[in-house]
């Protein structure tokens, strides 16, 4: 699965996904490392200018994704005008979960995800509240970016992001239809 985390993909490079049982590690650079919890979209079948009637034809089925934000780096960047690429897509900089088949959440613009810290719950909140719907975001990168097989569009965040640290726990849910969690280490060099 490539992932170029294109929802927002003018202000940052690639993230690098981070699979179950691997630490999200803090990069050195950072004090502020934040989790966002945030659907993503896995695109089964790629496409330009895909138009947003035909875009959940493109969607193979999504995963839970953690845009992991150096948010101190991030908010630097912002006042300097440059890219977000060091804030946003540093190595684990995008925990995943397994791959969820579209069947299994059938109205994606309706569904509550949840973020715990040491089992502190942080964030929740529903994909009804995002700004773009997934056919508006798929239909205007599309227009940009030509989609491909296996890539993974993330979609934004809930409110209640927050800093985490070396040794913490992050656990992360999608209704009844998938939890993971990640631990959290420093980067040794
Ligand atoms: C301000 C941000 O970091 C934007 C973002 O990634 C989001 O999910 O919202
Ligand atoms: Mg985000």
């Amino acid at each position: 699965m490539t992932a170029r985390n294109i929802s927002l993909f003018w202000e940052w490079g690639r993230k690098i996904i981070l699979r179950r049982d691997s630490p999200i590690l803090v990069p050195l650079y950072t004090s502020n490392l934040h989790h966002e919890v945030e659907l993503g979209v896995v695109i089964g079948k790629g496409g330009t200018a895909i138009p947003q009637a035909a875009a959940m034809e493109h969607v193979a089925g999504y995963a839970l994704c953690l845009d992991m934000t150096a948010r101190d780096i991030q908010d630097e960047c912002k006042s300097k005008g440059l890219p977000w690429t060091l804030a946003k897509a540093f190595n684990t900089s995008c925990p995943v979960s397994e791959f969820i088949p579209k069947e299994r959440i059938p109205d994606p613009g309706s569904v509550n995800l949840w973020l715990k810290v040491n089992d502190q719950l942080r964030q929740s909140g529903c994909t009804s509240q995002m700004i773009f719907s997934i056919p508006y975001l798929i239909s205007y990168i599309s227009d940009f970016i030509t989609l491909e097989e296996g890539d993974l569009i993330l979609t934004g965040t809930p409110k209640g992001v927050s800093a985490v640290q070396e040794h913490d726990e992050l656990q992360a849910g999608i209704e009844d239809v998938v939890t993971m969690s990640f631990r959290v280490d420093r980067q040794d060099k």
